[in-house]
């Protein structure tokens, strides 16, 4: 297992480049420094995983990354382009999965896809294909609140890949569920992104899902928010439920556990 230096060379050809990007909010005469100037760069392809102290800036550079949210400081590229607005090919899927209520499942898939007046027959067809890999077939015609929580988050997850994106961000996705489902749903994720590779950035709060996940994992701490250390996490893929049970993955939850720790007492 290695460590990569934090605030590295940029390197071209990199899916998300983060350039010393930095958020003040203001309120009135407020100022809030969430966010110091961040740099870090994400591979095509990988999976890398935001964790730190609550507060630590984690949701706010993903929503910077996102164009949700503009920094008061740096730059964010996304494949090459300076992002200023949502960019398109990149999606975004919150803790709560925010579906409409009065939707069906099925509709909620779709959303997006009317949003941009989108070809329906594909979408639709697509949407068939998410509700299977979700294991939703049955519930494609249940509105949300006849779904687990579980289940919801499933179809929040579908609706975000209905486009095909090839960045993925993620808030907490799994943060609200109990820790079967997120295993379960953990190894869902992982088969999405084995078959339909993309680049993945998610925030979580729990150790063992970061190693199970990732690639790297940005160590971040808090006041100011920042980032403390990246991990990588040199675990085999395909990862599988067994993995959690080995002495690398102990080692590398140790690992991070030490770093947090390390934040933790600054
Ligand atoms: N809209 C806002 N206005 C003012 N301050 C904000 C706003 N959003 C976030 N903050 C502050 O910025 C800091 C970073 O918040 P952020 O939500 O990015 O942290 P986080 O690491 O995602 O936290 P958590 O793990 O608790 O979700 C916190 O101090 C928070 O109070």
């Amino acid at each position: 297992m290695g460590i990569a230096e934090t605030g590295a060379e940029p390197r071209t050809g990199a899916a998300v480049a983060v350039r010393d990007a930095a958020m003040t909010y203001r309120r009135g005469r407020t100022a809030v420094d969430a966010l110091s100037p961040t740099t870090l760069d994400v591979r095509p392809g990988e999976f890398v995983s935001l964790i730190g102290p609550s507060g630590c800036g984690k949701s706010t550079l993903l929503k910077i990354i996102a164009g949700l949210l503009a920094a008061t400081g740096g730059s964010v590229e996304i494949d090459g382009r300076t992002v200023t607005e949502p960019p398109p090919g990149v999606s975004v899927a919150f803790q709560k999965p925010t579906l409409l209520s009065w939707r069906t499942i099925r509709q909620n898939i779709l959303l997006p896809v009317e949003l941009r007046g989108g070809e329906r027959t594909a979408a639709g067809r697509r949407a068939d294909e998410l509700l299977a890999t979700m294991r939703l077939t049955d519930f494609a015609g249940s509105l949300p609140r006849e779904l687990s929580g579980g289940m919801e988050q499933r179809a929040a997850i579908a609706r975000s890949l209905i486009d095909g994106p090839r960045l993925l961000l993620m808030d907490e996705p799994f943060g609200a569920l109990d820790e079967f489902t997120r295993e379960d749903l953990n190894d869902e994720l992982l088969r999405v992104w084995h078959d339909e590779p993309k680049t993945v950035l998610f925030v979580t709060h729990s150790i063992s899902e970061a190693v199970y996940l990732s690639d790297r994992i940005v160590v971040m701490r808090a006041r100011p928010g920042g980032i403390h250390e990246v991990i990588d996490i040199d675990l085999p893929r395909p990862r599988r439920r067994e993995a959690r049970g080995t002495a690398e993955f102990f080692e590398a939850t140790q690992r991070v556990r030490a770093s947090l720790e390390q934040v933790k007492s600054q």
